[in-house]
């Protein structure tokens, strides 16, 4: 969740869609793609629409948790890349790692070094993170909280003019 004095930016499932067919149309040009590896669990929804799009079927996941530890932030692998995937980027193969969007960039930097010669793309980028991401559609401000349709439900929204429907 955000916290009080950010702003909020709601994305909706035909948004995201549109912006991760986006987000595979540019990628065209720096193609073809051997595997996608998807960073779980937020990267797997645009890796899919990435996937079907640039006609890749290869899919590997890497799951890994940030942890605050006296202003250190550490990084745990929960589930690392497979070796068939690490053997394909090592043999010259063309990954391409998936995410839905960059903030601070600890997630895409941890990442990054698990396979240094990969393309790095999410649909969103905050400025702390963007220099870590090669290809992204959409920037946000760093106050901003980006919240993903798979996290909302449709709720009664007040009238702008603040009184009663
Ligand atoms: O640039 P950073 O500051 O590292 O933040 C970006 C990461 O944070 C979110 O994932 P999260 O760890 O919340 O898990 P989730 O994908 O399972 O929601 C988001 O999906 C990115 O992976
Ligand atoms: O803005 C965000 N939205 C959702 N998840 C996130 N994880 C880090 N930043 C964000
Ligand atoms: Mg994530």
């Amino acid at each position: 969740m955000n916290n009080p004095g950010q702003k909020s930016f709601p994305v909706s499932w035909d948004q995201f869609h549109r912006d991760s067919r986006a987000l595979a149309w540019r990628l065209t040009s720096v193609g073809p793609f051997d595997a996608i590896v998807a960073i779980t669990r937020g990267g797997l929804v645009p890796a899919a629409i990435v996937a079907r799009e640039l006609n890749i079927r290869t899919i590997e996941s890497v799951a890994v948790k940030s942890y605050d530890h006296q202003a250190q932030s550490a990084i745990k692998v929960l589930k690392p890349i497979s070796q068939q995937v690490l053997d394909l980027a090592q043999g010259g193969g063309k990954i391409l790692i998936v995410d839905d969007l960059v903030d601070t960039g600890a997630t895409a930097r941890a990442v990054r070094e698990m396979l240094p010669g990969a393309h790095f793309a999410t649909v969103y980028a905050k400025p702390k993170g963007r220099e870590m991401v090669d290809t992204f559609i959409t920037e946000v401000s760093q106050d901003t909280w980006i919240f993903f349709p798979w996290d909302m439900d449709v709720t009664y929204a007040a009238p702008i003019s603040g009184g009663t429907d």
